[in-house]
């Protein structure tokens, strides 16, 4: 809804819809009574919009989309009046005025805002595009060439930059609903005709301009189709009168919010949050259990993952000792984080100014001992249980009793670290994904004994430093790496079978993956898998040579054994599945002396090849690791499917537009992804990953949508 009171002559109308004041129906009707009322009121001189709480508006309420039809009034409607009004409107902006909550503001006279309030368009992240007049009214405001920048990419505008742009027109310091009173009283008597938008021209820009960023948008936003519609939208402002554009850009927001890629990123935004609202099997959760302060923290081992780390840790203004076991490894160490801060002062992500603040907080040191004080410590030494027992045992002496010691392991068992320690409630894991200062995932692992204190901290960490926490359970590999391993083995049986490694590749980059599953390896290094595969078989006491065709009866395909057998170890050497020209080159070029060595593999093995579509090859790949994901889910090691989805989008790149791959199974309708991949279990026995899940079995039967897949999973514990 939305308050009205009269404070001397200025209306004060008060968006009231916490935390973020959507514009849900209510506000909107709400809005538009308030407006009229002041309209009317002859007493009435000057009229302020303010959000209630800390929040302007964050915009429409994007449940509302779900439906088959938003109930009028729409923003458009409410806030006719504010448009046509001779009274000066203004709009007082705190938090944040996003996406119709920017609209709002924009149909008043007068923009005003605090020093920390942030404005934008971030349609685009939901799928859609600014439905409310956004595309039609801020290119009469800032330009053609600004509003493409800020309504395609969906950014946040900070205050200082917003006035300069000349979305606000003053920034304000004291309280922002007295603000808005006096400068409301300010204008009174000035004649509003100039500042109504609508009857603003936009310049001509030109179609060029259009051409050029229709061609960078498909690139830098691939397979996406919000921001293609968002430069019809704008270029619409540049070529029709106001309100043939304003039909225009509801036409095309129509399309879009009815699209399954706007259902698919609204699922996204709400999985985030619903992901990071956890819970132990305990019972305790994020609403009970409070985060330990981490005023300063250390990190083990300056490496690959390490550095990264420690760089997240930095930037995000948190002082911390970076240990190595030597002078030499330390030195590598703080070069890749130096040579990482001056790329993203370079790429222009930092100020020369934040990347030397970020540097003065750093601590390096050879000696575990200068670990004695900090709050928090992330061990990222090599995956190596033995050497990983002996730092904690270590750490549990030289640390204070409150801190808490995280892991980076991507394999090994939490419980068994903790147990070299005398704290197992305070060891968890908190494992990161290459490369550490990118990639957004911080897949947090929790053993027997994690309190919810430790949970709470680690989850707290991850938001502080800009990544995406998702609590999981303990289990081999974890959940990422787990549902990785079926997706890689269904490649590799591919290959096998008759696709070459890049018609593999196509297929999932044209589906939307960043990079095809052997770019991925060559980038993380054949040799990576090679080591771990040997040391893996070598516990079970299994000998792996590139001829092992079963392993206890389950099929295994050793073709990259082969490559790294022949030198070929990715990137680092200038060849593995692909061909780089050189070390270190980034540019694949298909090899045919791979595909000659997969003919002699399958030679020699008597496999016959045949043609494989794309179509099978997703669906081998995808159904796979989809599989795994419900026995995940079946067995408790995550808790709702939204978490595996988020564990895609941000650790592997899944495409936000396909919702994350639980998401996509619930598109596909259960009973038939259950159906295919018992024809698969048929069709390929050997392969332990194609047993149907039980808990996709019960669910199969159901009409159950994934939101309410965790209340069955909830009833039926014993499956
Ligand atoms: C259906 C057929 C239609 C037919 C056509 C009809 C035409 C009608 C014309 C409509 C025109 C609409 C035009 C408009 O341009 C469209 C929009 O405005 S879309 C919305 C754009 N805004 C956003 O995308 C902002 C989203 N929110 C955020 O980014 C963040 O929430 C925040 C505002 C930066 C705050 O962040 P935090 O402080 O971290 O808080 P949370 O993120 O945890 O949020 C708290 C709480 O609020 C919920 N929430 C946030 N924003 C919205 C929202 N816009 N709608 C609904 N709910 C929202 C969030 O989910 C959290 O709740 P929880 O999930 O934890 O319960
Ligand atoms: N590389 C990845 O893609 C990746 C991704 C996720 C998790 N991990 C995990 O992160 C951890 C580190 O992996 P990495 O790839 O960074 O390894 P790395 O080999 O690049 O780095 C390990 C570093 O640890 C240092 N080290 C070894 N023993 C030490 C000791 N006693 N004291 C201090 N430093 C010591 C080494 O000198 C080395 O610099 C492993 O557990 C790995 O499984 C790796």
């Amino acid at each position: 809804m939305a308050n009205y009171r009269n404070k001397g002559g200025v209306a004060v109308i008060e968006l009231n819809n916490p935390p973020v004041n959507a514009l849900s129906f209510e506000v909107r009707s709400g809005l538009m009574n308030a407006l009229k009322r002041a309209h009317d009121d002859k007493d009435v001189k000057c009229i302020v919009i303010h959000g209630k709480g800390k929040n302007f508006s964050a915009g429409a309420d994007i449940k509302e989309f779900g439906g088959t039809k938003q109930q009028k009034p729409w923003i458009t409607d409410a806030c006719r009046l504010a448009d046509e009004s001779s009274k000066p409107v203004v709009a007082a902006i705190a938090g944040t005025a996003l996406g119709g909550g920017l609209e709002v503001a924009l149909f008043c006279h007068y923009r005003i805002g605090t020093p920390s309030c942030r404005v934008g368009f971030p349609e685009v992240q939901i799928g859609v595009l600014p439905g409310a007049g956004g595309t039609q009214r801020l290119p009469r405001l800032i330009g053609v060439k600004h509003s493409i920048d800020m309504i395609t990419s969906g950014r946040h505008v900070m205050a200082e930059e917003a006035l300069k742009l000349g979305i606000l027109d003053k920034i304000v310091t004291d309280d922002i609903i007295e603000e808005g009173i006096q400068f409301a009283k300010s204008v009174v008597g000035i004649d509003v005709g100039g500042r109504i938008l609508r009857n603003r021209k936009v310049e001509d820009a030109g179609s060029k301009v259009f051409d050029d960023e229709i061609s960078r948008v498909k690139k830098k936003y691939k397979g996406y189709i919000a921001p293609l519609f968002c430069l019809k939208a704008i270029q619409a402002s540049m070529q029709l009168p106001y309100d043939a554009g304003m039909e225009q850009e509801l036409k095309l927001f129509q399309q879009l919010v009815s699209s399954g890629q706007a259902k698919a990123q609204q699922y996204t935004f709400f999985a985030e949050r619903i992901s990071a609202r956890w819970q132990l099997p305990s019972g305790a959760n994020s609403q009970t259990a409070s985060p330990l302060p981490v005023k300063t923290a250390g990190v083990i081992g300056a490496g690959t993952m390490g550095a990264g780390i420690a760089l997240c840790l930095i930037t995000s203004g948190i002082p911390t000792v970076l240990v190595e076991q030597d002078q030499k490894f330390l030195e590598k160490g703080v070069k890749t984080v130096e040579g990482d801060l001056r790329g993203s002062v370079a790429l222009k992500k930092m100020t020369a100014e934040q990347a030397n603040k970020a540097i003065s907080v750093l601590k390096t040191s050879v000696n575990l001992e200068d670990l004695h004080d900090v709050d928090l410590v992330i061990e990222a030494v090599y995956e190596n249980l033995a050497l990983k027992k002996e730092i904690f045992a270590k750490l549990d002496k030289i640390c204070k009793s409150k801190t808490i010691l995280c892991t980076n392991t991507s394999s090994l068992d939490i419980d068994t670290i903790a147990e070299a320690t005398k704290r197992r409630d305070k060891v968890v894991g908190t494992h990161f994904f290459a490369p550490a200062y990118i990639m957004k995932l911080q897949e947090n692992v929790y053993g027997k004994d994690t309190s919810a204190e430790t949970v709470a901290t680690v989850m707290a960490l991850g938001k502080r430093i800009r990544k995406v926490p998702v609590l999981v359970g303990t289990c081999d590999s974890f959940v990422a790496n787990r549902m990785l391993h079926p997706y890689a083995t269904e490649a590799l049986f591919l290959v096998e079978e008759g696709a070459s490694p890049y018609e593999v590749d196509q297929a999932l980059e044209d589906f939307g993956m960043p990079m095809g599953m052997f770019r991925v390896s060559d980038l993380s290094g054949l040799d990576i898998g090679y080591k771990v595969r040997k040391e893996a078989a070598k516990r079970r006491g299994i000998e792996l040579t590139s001829d092992t065709r079963f392993v206890n009866g389950e099929r295994v395909c050793l073709l990259a054994n082969v490559l790294v057998e022949k030198g070929r170890l990715g990137i680092k050497s200038g060849k593995g599945w692909y061909n780089y020209g050189s070390p270190g080159k980034r540019e694949a070029t298909p090899d045919p002396e791979v595909l000659d060595t997969i003919e002699e593999y399958c030679r020699k093995y008597d496999i016959k090849k045949r043609k494989i579509s794309s179509q099978e090859i997703l669906e081998r790949m995808q159904l796979a690791m989809i599989n795994e994901g419900f026995k995940i889910l079946e067995e408790g090691i995550v808790s709702k499917p939204e978490d595996i989805d988020i564990i895609w989008i941000y650790g592997f790149g899944w495409p936000k537009y396909m919702g994350g791959p639980m998401f996509y199974a619930n598109e596909m309708k259960l009973k038939n992804v259950y159906r295919k991949i018992r024809d698969f279990h048929q069709n390929y026995p050997f392969s332990i990953h194609w047993t149907p899940s039980k808990l996709l079995a019960r669910l199969s039967e159901t009409d159950l949508p994934i939101s309410k897949w965790t209340s069955l999973i909830n009833s039926n514990s014993k499956l």
